[in-house]
């Protein structure tokens, strides 16, 4: 296998990243196969809190760059791009930690990772041969996540506002918005802008081919 090629996905909380990835993903998968292409999140990387109780669990900032456990994930890109396969933590937003699952990660000729830190962090911007981030206004961001929080995470509105304003914002000010300048790409409007999808499917195409 030849040179294994690393495309970050970075941006706000509900700015489309993975909307964007997983169409990437899948419009490949669908033309070309499975093989050759992976795909991470960093959100499977959240540290594990089984030891909390879920009250406790509650009140982790899971926007500040001390809730992610990147080391494990530098240690999987590293061995994903070395040519081994790696176990990635699945994880609940339910129970705010990792679940007893992982899931089996081939390793391939081209590495999607999509997460709000990616960016913010050097040691895994070492690893990074692509960078997107999803230029997306944070109002949009903001009535995206009070519709997914409550329909797929668990959440009321108001206690999507309340974190919103305690820590979700503060974040994208602090580590998320400054990180934008380490983008290759910047795509607006979301996970349906059709031009950068096609760009990226486009370069992909490109890598499996050589
Ligand atoms: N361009 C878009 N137009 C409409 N809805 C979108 C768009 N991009 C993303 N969404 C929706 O917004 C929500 C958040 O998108 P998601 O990809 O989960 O964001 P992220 O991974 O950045 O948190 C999802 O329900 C997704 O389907
Ligand atoms: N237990 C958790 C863990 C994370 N979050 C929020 O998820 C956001 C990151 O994921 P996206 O898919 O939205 O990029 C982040 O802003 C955390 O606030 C959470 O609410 N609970």
């Amino acid at each position: 296998m030849g040179k294994t090629t690393i495309i970050a996905i970075a941006g706000a909380s509900a700015s489309g990243k993975s909307l964007f990835a997983s169409t990437v993903y899948q419009e490949l998968v669908a033309e070309l196969g499975g093989n050759g292409i992976a795909i991470l999140a960093e959100d499977a990387y959240y540290r594990d809190q089984s030891h909390l109780t879920f009250e406790q669990r509650q009140l982790t900032n899971y926007d500040h760059p001390s809730a992610f456990e990147h080391e494990l994930l530098v240690q999987h890109l590293e061995q994903l791009r070395d040519g081994q396969a790696v176990a990635m933590p699945q994880y609940s937003y339910k129970s705010h930690t990792r679940t007893t699952e992982t899931i089996k990660v081939q390793p391939g000729r081209v590495i999607m990772v999509e997460g709000i830190l990616l960016l913010h962090d050097p040691h895994l911007r070492k690893l990074f041969d692509i960078s997107v981030f999803m230029d997306t206004p944070l109002d949009v961001c903001l009535l995206r996540r009070m519709t997914r929080d409550v329909e797929e995470r668990g959440r009321t509105i108001q206690s999507v506002a309340e974190q919103y304003e305690e820590t979700v914002r503060p974040a994208f000010f602090e580590f998320i918005l400054p990180s934008k300048q380490f983008a290759d790409l910047v795509v607006t409007r979301g996970g349906q802008n059709e031009i950068a999808i096609d760009l990226i499917k486009s370069k992909i195409r490109q890598l499996l081919a050589e």
